[in-house]
Parts: C-alpha cells; structure tokens; sequence
C-alpha cells in the first residue's frame, strides 16, 4: 500500500504513476497547511528584528531554513533530484555513501530551481490567506512549519521535471518542433490538460473539507468547521502550484534537446 509515491519506489514511469505521485503530495501539502495554521502569523519570523544577532540575519525563517538545509545536505538529502534547497549556496556535501538516484532527467535538468519564486510566494501570498492576525511568540515551532509547508511545495512544483520528461518520451514528435524553435506558447499549450486541472482543483478542496474538518463527538452541533478555508485549496493550485509546475515543465523541456 501507498509505497510507490517517488520516482525511486514507481515500478514504472509514466503519465499514471507521475499523477498518482501528485495527487499523493496534494494530501503532504494540505496536512502541513493546517498545522502552520495552529499558530497565528508570527510576523517577526518574517523579520530581520528578531535575528539580528544571529550570522544570518534576514529572518528567523531564513535562518531555520538555511540551517536545516545545511544539515539534511549533509545527509544526503540534495542527492535525490526530487528534492530543490532553497538556498543552494555553499552547501556541504554529504557525508554519507550516495543512494544510487535512478537517472531519469536530461542533466540540464538541476540548473532549474525556481524555490526563490515560491518563497516569495509563500511568504507574502499564501500566509496570509489561511493564518490569523496576531503574535503568539511561538516562533521557532512556526518556522519549522513553514519549513515544512515549502519544501512539500517545492518538491510539488519541481515536479513538473519528471512530468515534463514523460511527456516528451510519449510524444517526441510533438515537442521536438516546440523545443527546436524555442516557443514557450506552443510547449505551454502542448503539456495543458485543462480538464486535469478542473479535477485537481475539486478534489483538493474535497481532500481539505475531509482532512480539516473539526470533529465533534457532540452530534447536536451539525455546523461544519474547519482548521483552513476549503476553498484556498482550488486557489493555491490555480493560482500558484499548478501555473509554477507548468513553468518547471516548459523550462525543463526547453533544454531537453541541449
Ligand atoms: O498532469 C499533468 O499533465 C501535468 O502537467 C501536471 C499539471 C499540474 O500541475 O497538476 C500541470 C499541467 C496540466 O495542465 C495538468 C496538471
């Protein structure tokens, strides 16, 4: 059950098993939304004023961030191409034997990563659409939610790698033209199933309104509530997940003949 949800465990890769993947982490991404929303904004993680005294001083998120990227690297954690840091710069090797990565991608493939875009988003965006005004100076339990929160986004959105290479070995014929002259247009409309897209939206907010439901053992009490908005669901992926992948999907495929 359930164990063939990265490229490593699929026991074959096509369009199928690179969805079902997705619809796997649609379940990672919502779940971490409604744990960052135990806490209200915290808006001094997002500050330089309470780091200053730290070596890195930006945010308390960025130093979390950075910090534990430093120590996931060194166990092996950027040797899988699923996963992209956020703050690839002088990172440390592992120091651990490197798990052979099956070797699906064109090697162009790691110069894309587009984790600046989502941190952007994440941070001004989405945040303030599912947490609550306030300080309650859990900072550092909230940071680590986020932390969560943006690498189970950015391992969705660079996704659109491995989708973006399935694409083009089931139809060579059609993106081979695309990628020769270069067109971004032609590529974007090629890899666009808007019907995908439809379903996708509805099922994340069917997945939510499961998985953020309050329960009550109180059968007297029939109004429905829930830890985050179902309907940010549809606008998250609409918005930002799906239009993000598709971008990873065309910027990967335009390099696939290089
Ligand atoms: O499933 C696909 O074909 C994808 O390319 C993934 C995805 C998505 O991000 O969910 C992106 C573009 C398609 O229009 C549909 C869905």
């Amino acid at each position: 059950m359930g164990a063939c949800n990265t490229i490593t465990t699929m026991k074959s890769l096509n369009l199928d098993s690179i969805r079902e993947s997705l619809i796997r982490q649609e379940d990672t991404i919502i779940f971490s939304l409604i744990e960052r929303s135990k806490f209200p904004i915290n808006s001094p993680v997002y500050s330089p004023s309470l780091v200053s005294t730290l070596p890195s001083s930006k945010s308390l998120l960025h130093f979390i961030v950075q910090q534990s990227e430093a120590i996931q690297s060194q166990v092996g954690r950027y040797g899988s191409p699923e996963e992209h840091p956020f703050f690839p710069d002088n990172l440390p090797s592992s120091v651990l034997p490197q798990y052979n990565h099956p070797q699906i991608l064109h090697p162009t493939a790691a110069a894309i990563n587009i984790n600046e875009t989502i941190w952007d988003m994440y941070v001004n965006q989405l945040l303030p659409l599912f947490t609550t005004e306030g300080d309650d100076g859990n900072y550092v339990p909230t940071a680590t939610s986020d932390l969560q929160c943006l690498q189970a986004i950015s391992r969705r959105i660079h996704y659109g790698k491995f989708v973006a290479e399935v694409k083009y070995r089931d139809a060579p014929e059609d993106y081979g033209p695309a990628i020769r002259a270069q067109d971004r247009d032609a590529l974007m409309e090629l890899l666009t199933f808007e019907k995908v897209e439809e379903m996708l939206k509805r099922r994340v907010e069917k997945k939510a309104r499961v998985f953020a439901q309050e329960v009550s053992l109180n059968d007297m009490d029939k109004r429905e509530k829930y830890k985050i908005d179902p309907c940010l669901l549809p606008r998250l992926y609409g918005e930002w997940i799906m239009p993000l992948t598709k971008l990873v999907e065309v910027e990967y495929l335009l390099k696939r003949l290089d």
